[in-house]
């Protein structure tokens, strides 16, 4: 559905992406995660056509859309900036977005107003963008984007300015929608739980390169390499360095009370549900969960379960 052939991009000397080869399947929502920088917007402003590659190709349902500018490439976009006109009511914005539609008038209001209510933006519809919140505008921008109902959908993260409870319902909301009309969904964010908890699959780029790609499962069960381990789950995995080797563990496979290694909490955090605790230990640092507070300190023994082996490198 969406392919991406050896796709290069340049700024300057400097390689923002580095021969990235993908198959996006059709109806699949698909997740790029990434740490600050490395080069997430910039594979997603490729693909709309916001940039032109450096080298590589790109296809959409089986269209070389590579040298095609954005309106030619047939996708909807949600991007940071939330390209909303500033002179025209949200109802206004959202019909401008149904424009091209073969669709009768009434069609286009119910369609509006469905969705308005969904995003919980009903009240908003009258408004000017300049008159609303950045979380609001955030809202209105994926509203007008979904209101089309477009084969391809790129969104970059595109809930980030929502609070918790916003977040959670819009990307459920996203999820229904993509399902329902099948939209090929291309999604990034550095939230690995956000790309644990809705990507069918999940694409890893650490300096414009492709680090991994697999389903959600895969990805935490079995990083490719020490980045991937480092991005993924929440507390994160901790590295110890141990002859020359890098293991790595989660933080719930750390058992507190008793094992071979003694450790001193360095410090402990209340997490709701569990306490995160610090070890030292021979200069590395470990965390583990704990039921119980533990001072900081104090010495504890553990244990090490289904750690991961990694390279000494990376
Ligand atoms: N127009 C540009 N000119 C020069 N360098 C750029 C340009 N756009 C991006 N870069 C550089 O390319 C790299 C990747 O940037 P990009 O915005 O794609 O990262 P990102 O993964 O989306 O980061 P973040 O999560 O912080 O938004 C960065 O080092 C950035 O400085």
């Amino acid at each position: 559905m969406i392919k991406l052939r050896n796709v290069t991009k340049f700024f300057g000397n400097f390689k923002a992406i580095d021969d990235v080869s993908l198959d996006i399947e059709k109806g699949e929502f698909f997740i790029v995660l990434g740490r600050s920088g490395s080069g997430k917007t910039t594979l997603l402003r490729l693909i709309a056509g916001l940039e032109k590659v450096s080298s590589g190709k790109i296809y959409i349902e089986d269209n070389d859309v590579t040298d095609l500018p954005p309106s030619k490439r047939d996708v909807g976009m949600v991007f940071q900036n939330y390209a909303l006109y500033p002179n025209k009511k949200v109802f206004e914005n959202m019909m401008i977005a149904l424009e091209n539609l073969n669709i009768s008038k009434n069609e286009k209001e119910k369609r509006i107003l469905e969705i308005a209510k969904e995003l919980d933006i009903e009240n908003l519809l009258d408004k000017y963008p300049n008159q609303l919140s950045g979380g609001q505008q955030q809202r209105v921008a994926i509203a007008k984007a979904l209101v089309k109902r477009p084969k391809v959908m790129l969104m970059d993260e595109p809930l980030s300015n929502l609070d918790v409870q916003l977040r959670y319902s819009a990307r459920k909301l996203i999820k229904r929608i993509q399902r329902e009309f099948d939209i090929t969904t291309i999604y990034v964010t550095h939230d690995s739980n956000e790309a644990l908890a809705i990507g069918d699959r999940i694409c890893v780029i650490d300096r414009g390169k492709v680090m991994q790609v697999g389903k959600p499962e895969e990805i935490y069960e079995n990083p490719a390499n020490e980045i991937v381990a480092s991005l993924i789950g929440s507390p994160p995995m901790s590295f110890l360095k141990i002859d020359g080797k890098v293991i790595g563990v989660r933080p719930d496979n750390v058992i507190l009370g008793d094992g071979p290694y003694e450790g001193i909490v360095s410090n402990c955090e209340f997490w709701g549900s569990y306490y995160l605790i610090y070890i030292e230990y021979n200069d590395n640092e470990i965390r583990a969960l704990s039921k119980v507070r533990i001072r900081e300190g104090s010495k504890v023994r553990f244990n090490l379960m289904n750690y991961k082996v990694f390279e000494n490198e990376g």
